[in-house]
């Protein structure tokens, strides 16, 4: 009999399946075979609590489940292959079991393809529903209830529709009788309806709109808002999507109608292209791309390193350090050319793909149509089709962001993480996986060869090198002899004490920022707060407004006067954690003094500032307020390579990758405050702060310079920063990371016990130091509950545990007892926050 027949009929014997849900618990959860039997791997519908959830098959088998429940059937097949492959499967296993999360809830995360089924809410009457239908039918509306006699009558009217028994979707009932939502709602509530939410499966093929700059097309008379698009399209390189130009010009005031006039007037044109898959147009500026050069000798080096490990593969870790500008990005390229020309494909992961259109425009343009994007911004359609591409072997150069590690990429031969050391790849929700790690892992899984680049190394990866887990690749030189910039150090104290004045720009940083300028050439100021000033203070009583939902200081916002092409509210104060927005309030709200003043500069003040001090130069500001996506950072960079803005203030958003090469002053302000936080790794990212933002300066011909201004000259961060020295601050930092045992020194966890009621999250948190306290763990230290340095976070109160392990095992160990015992108390698992290597104390 043949292997199929086999299979088929083992198949047809299993009755059970154990599918991994989404839901909050660490188990799967099993159901009755319902007819064919689902293939490992597969997603289906099964019901869960009232709901229809979309779970993955893990087992097929025959065990009936002990204990005393209905087992229900599975309803649903959505596929009949496996979805995912079996390696992705058994990395979410090891995420899982790493992570200390839920099965369910990693595989949720793996398969983008939520567009495909599409939820929908189905109406059916109650037997309570039916005898309020009849006796209203006999007597009328009532006077006791509270809706409105109209109200009643539309209740009466859905009753009605669905007296047959049958179930209705929303939207048949909406048409039927006028019912909308909060109604039908209310009806299930007083138990007269059930509502069932189901899945459907659709298509998730679909084609996009871009809008394509029509070469020497001759300009006849426009008139301003048709300028404007031209304008708009020529900044980003000539094609955009049709929805961001919408966007964009929404923003700016310009009808959408204008977009139509220029096609028909020949001078715009609208493609569809089967994903978002548009690029290509930025990156360039008349400079080459990085797969362009030839690689020098350090490149070639690197080069050859990883090549040797491909070609005699296995499993193969990497740490790539490369000083700002050493040219890694030719190496990335080139290494990925080797792979595919290996038959095999490559996964290149970036932190934020919006904040580096550069080197998405460089990829295509080196692989073309072999380039699969994978970011926060696609929307559900488009990273479906995107992922449908890759699992067929379509696009064998996969770039994304952090869930990128979970393309089902197949023959995946190289792994990339570009700036490895960023925090971004950090998931800071269930599963709260780091994407670095997890390529790792993958990696591992597959025998494949894996980079990890970086400036400013995590000192995790560092470590691994230093042990010899992974190979050092060093690039210690800029590209073509260029230096790295000189950095002076400005101290803030002295500045106050010589100018009696508090200001935010020392007059070291005017001067040279005016030479700059007069040069010709660009300067950048890093002010890493967004806003106006990050306090509001009251002088009578000493209290800081803080927002209604979060310990936090309310950030102050001062309206945009003009018509900026980038239109935001007026004057308020804003919390940065949860986005509640209020008033600037006249009085205190304690003492009701009028005395209240604005402290601490953030970035909109800064460009304020700057304007007064430098009237004739061309300003931008780069940060969340004004570069919402993609295209405003595209448009912002193509005004920055073009030298039609020549200073530039922003956030940390500036010290990202980006690659321009007239910048030859960068200004630091304010950075070090981060120094005082309480937070092991404050350090840390001071240092890396510093060092990548530096590193934007100097990068083409002319050579660089950086003024850090600094209340904290003499701390080691700042110091080794300023010296453009890695391993001398590593070897420091490492020394307080070995007394202190934080990581890379013994693994750490962080929980939270979160509840929007104090009383609870101060019981349960004492419930478990009791239970900490009075079990002997082995290897573990545990530090808490204290209440977290943010103790209320959108209307959550926020306690916290800090524990230290020896070794991995041990730590696990610890928090799976410590789960068992809160699911015994029955402290729910969402008000326990688990996070296994958390970046953030906070
Ligand atoms: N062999 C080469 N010769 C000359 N220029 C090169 C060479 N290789 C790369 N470059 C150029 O050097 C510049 C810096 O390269 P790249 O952006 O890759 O640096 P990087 O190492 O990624 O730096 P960072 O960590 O700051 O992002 C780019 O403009 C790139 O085009
Ligand atoms: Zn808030």
């Amino acid at each position: 009999m043949s292997v199929r027949l086999w299979a088929i009929i083992l198949n047809t014997v299993s009755r059970y399946a154990d599918i991994a849900l989404p839901v909050p618990l660490d188990q799967t959860f099993t159901y009755e075979v319902n007819g064919v039997v689902p293939v490992v791997g597969a997603r289906v519908l099964v019901p869960f609590s009232g709901q229809r959830l979309m779970g993955v098959v893990m087992r097929v088998h025959n065990d009936a489940p002990e204990g005393d429940f209905e087992v229900k059937p599975i309803q649903q097949i959505l596929d009949d292959v496996a979805v995912l492959p079996d390696e992705l499967i058994e990395l979410a296993r090891w995420i899982a079991q790493y992570y200390v999360a839920p099965l369910g809830e990693v595989l949720r995360g793996m398969l983008p393809l939520s567009a495909e089924v599409k939820r929908q809410f189905l109406y059916r009457i109650t037997e309570t529903g039916r005898k309020v239908l009849y006796e209203g039918a006999a007597k009328g509306a009532s006077r006791r209830s509270k809706l409105s006699p109209e109200e009643q009558n539309r209740e009466y009217a859905v009753l009605n529709y669905l007296e047959s028994g049958e179930e209705a979707k929303l939207s048949a009932l909406r048409s039927a009788t006028s019912a909308n939502k909060a109604l039908l709602e209310g009806m299930v509530r007083k138990k007269w309806l059930v509502r069932e939410a189901v899945a459907e499966e659709r298509d998730a093929r679909r084609l996009e709109k871009v809008a394509v700059l029509v070469e020497d097309a001759r300009l006849p008379k426009l008139n301003a808002n048709q300028t404007a698009i031209l304008a708009e399209l020529a900044a980003v390189g000539g094609r955009m999507r049709v929805r961001d130009l919408k966007e964009t010009l929404g923003r700016a005031g310009v009808p959408e109608s204008t977009l139509g006039t220029l096609v028909k007037r020949e001078l715009v044109r609208v493609e569809e292209v089967a994903e978002a898959f548009h690029f290509g147009g930025v990156g360039s500026y008349g400079k080459k791309h990085a797969h362009e050069h030839a690689l020098n000798e350090t490149q070639m080096e690197a080069l050859g390193t990883i090549a040797a490990a491909m070609a005699k593969g296995g499993f193969a870790p990497h740490l790539l350090y490369g000083v700002t500008g050493s040219g890694k990005t030719a190496v990335y390229f080139a290494a990925m050319r080797r792979a595919l020309d290996a038959g095999r494909s490559a996964l290149l992961m970036v932190p934020e793909i919006g904040l580096t259109p550069a080197m998405t425009g460089q990829l295509v343009a080196a692989f073309g149509d072999e380039v699969a994007l994978l970011h926060s911004q696609l929307t559900p359609d488009e990273r479906a089709e995107q992922w449908h591409r890759i699992r067929r072997g379509e696009a064998r150069v996969v770039v994304g962001t952090r869930s990128a590690v979970f393309a089902p990429v197949r023959e995946l031969g190289l792994i990339i993480v570009d700036e490895e050391h960023d925090g971004s790849y950090k998931q800071e929700e269930t599963p709260r996986y780091h994407g670095r790690d997890v390529a790792v892992m993958r990696a591992k899984l597959k025998d494949a060869v894996v980079v990890l680049g970086s400036a400013t190394p995590s000192l995790e990866s560092w470590s691994n090198a230093e042990k010899g887990r992974y190979a050092r690749i060093e690039m210690r030189t800029r590209v073509a002899n260029r230096p790295l910039p000189a950095v002076e150090l400005v101290d803030m104290r002295d500045e106050f004490r010589e100018t009696g004045q508090e200001q935010i720009f020392s007059r070291r940083l005017i001067e040279e920022t005016e030479a700059t300028i007069a040069r010709g050439e660009q300067a950048i100021i890093l002010l890493n707060r967004r806003g106006y000033s990050f306090v509001v203070m009251c002088r009578s009583c000493g209290e800081k407004i803080e927002c209604e939902n979060c310990a936090i200081s309310m950030t102050y916002h001062k309206p945009v006067s003009g018509n900026d092409a980038i239109a935001q509210p007026g004057q308020r104060l804003e919390c940065h954690y949860c986005g509640f927005r209020r008033g600037v309030p006249k009085e205190c709200p304690k003492c009701q003094s009028e005395h209240l003043y604005f402290l601490g500069a953030g970035s909109q003040q800064g460009e304020e500032r700057l304007q007064e001090i430098f009237p004739q130069a061309r300003i931008g500001r780069m940060d969340r307020d004004t570069v919402r996506g993609r295209s405003d950072m595209e448009r912002m960079l193509a005004r920055l390579h073009a030298g039609e803005i020549n200073l530039l203030v922003g956030t940390q958003m500036i010290a990202k990758g980006h690659d321009i090469h007239g910048v030859t002053l960068v200004g630091v302000v304010g950075a070090d405050f981060a120094l005082g936080l309480p937070d092991f790794r404050a350090a840390e990212r001071v240092f890396q702060l510093l060092t990548q933002v530096s590193g934007r300066a100097g990068r083409g011909e002319l050579p660089g310079k950086v003024l850090v201004q600094t209340y904290h000259p003499d701390h080691y961060a700042v110091k080794f920063a300023a010296g453009h020295d890695y391993p001398g601050f590593v070897a420091k930092e490492m020394q307080y990371r070995r007394w202190m045992h934080y990581p890379p020194f013994g693994v750490l966890a962080n929980v939270v016990v979160q509840s929007e009621r104090l009383e609870e999250a101060t019981g349960w948190s004492a419930q478990l130091g009791r239970w900490f306290s009075s079990t002997r763990l082995e290897k573990v230290r545990v530090l808490g509950p204290a209440a977290a340095p943010i103790s209320r976070l959108k209307r959550i109160y926020r306690y916290h545990f800090v524990l230290k392990g020896e070794s991995r095992k041990a730590l696990s160990e610890a928090l799976r007892a410590m789960l068992r015992f809160a699911d015994a108390q029955g402290i729910v698992r969402r008000n326990l926050v688990v996070d296994v290597d958390a970046l953030h104390l906070m």
